[in-house]
């Protein structure tokens, strides 16, 4: 490492310091978000340490469970989930947390009770975990007016209540990409420091993009302005060039790459799945909150994801999110077709 090139680097902002500055904006703050968010960094770093040797440390396979949704647990699955259920708990700031591997939410016990419920996929992606492909985790943070016990419904909320979202990308690099509804900001961890440092200020999803990311397997499923959408993405009838396909199968590193370079992520609902695959609480509201925060958007076929008022915790939503005039041309093809015009 070039040291002398560090030492330069003027703006050497650790995710912290960044959260404390964010903090000092508001004056009735008591320093809760920032305690949990470090929190949560801290089960960044052990997962993303974990993921990295993976194969080393015997962390590659199933853990011989089947989770709520059905899905054969991986030994990293499980792991992340007891990572993160911990860091929240000891926090001392989360009253309820929703994760994809709890089929009950849990209720944190008084002694160790605070304001926040977080809802989290503590390891998104698990199909690509033994091929070594990047996966991520997922959350985001809704608050509560006091640190009373709580109910389900101070998580059934819709996704623009959420006071704070992010993911941390387990890729080449380790990125954590946060909203605390003032923008978007990524980190990279700096191995040799163990420190997350500002390498990606105030992201800006591009207005358009050349990049459509679908799983096309499902295509003979799909409904008329989804087909229609990814017929104009390979056909364009402007002239224009066609976009190209991105698709790794891990929602955090597609909406990762969408919100730097543009396009649209979609995983719609079909004949098969009338809901999409996407769980609504833990991976759709979260990035619905940040490509929104990023100036992009985040439809489901019938309106925005961040409206959905959630009725169960793993419930799924369709998504198309991405940049503001792909997700428009959607809107604009779900609109033709409810008005039979498609
Ligand atoms: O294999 P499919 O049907 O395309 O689904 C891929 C999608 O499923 C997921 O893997 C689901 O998330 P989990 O791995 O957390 O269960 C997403 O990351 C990804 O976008
Ligand atoms: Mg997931
Ligand atoms: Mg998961």
């Amino acid at each position: 490492m070039d040291h002398a090139a560090e030492a330069h680097r003027t703006d050497l902002m650790t995710i912290t310091r960044f959260v404390l500055n964010e903090q000092s904006k508001h004056p009735e703050a008591r320093g809760d978000f920032t305690i949990l968010l470090s929190n949560i960094v801290l089960g960044c770093k052990f997962v993303c340490s974990a993921v990295s040797k993976a194969g080393l440390a015997k962390l590659i396979g199933l853990a011989g469970e089947i989770n709520v949704q059905g899905e054969e647990q991986k030994k990293l699955d499980v792991l992340s989930n007891e990572v993160f259920i911990k860091a929240l708990i000891s926090s001392g700031r989360t009253s309820i947390l929703v994760s994809e591997e709890n089929e009950q939410a849990t209720f944190v016990e008084p002694s160790k009770r605070g304001r926040y419920c977080v809802v989290f996929d503590p390891l998104d992606g698990s199909s690509n975990i033994d091929c070594g492909v990047s996966i991520g985790t997922i959350f985001g943070i809704y608050l509560r007016k006091d640190d009373s016990e709580g109910t389900l419904n101070d998580v059934l909320q819709p996704g623009k209540n959420m006071v704070a979202a992010g993911y941390c990308m387990y890729g080449s690099s380790c990125t954590l990409v946060l909203s605390t509804g003032t923008g978007v900001n990524g980190f990279t961890l700096d191995p040799s420091l163990g420190e997350f440092i500002l390498t990606h200020p105030d992201i800006k999803v591009p207005k358009k993009g050349k990049i459509y990311s679908v799983n096309e397997g499902n295509a003979k499923n799909w409904d008329e302005p989804t087909k229609k959408y990814v017929e104009r993405c390979k056909f364009p009838e402007d002239g224009s060039s066609p976009k190209s396909l991105r698709y790794i199968g891990s929602m955090v590193a597609d909406v990762h790459r969408t919100l730097l370079y543009g396009g649209i992520f979609m995983y719609p609902a079909d004949k098969k799945s009338p809901n999409g695959k996407l769980r609504t609480l833990y991976e759709v509201f979260p990035m619905s909150f940040l490509m929104e925060q990023a100036g992009g958007q985040a439809f489901t076929g019938t309106g925005r994801a961040l409206d959905i008022v959630p009725t169960t915790i793993h419930q799924r939503s369709p998504i198309f999110l991405g940049s503001f005039e792909e997700v428009e041309e959607i809107k604009s093809l779900y609109a033709a077709h409810e008005s039979k015009t498609l």
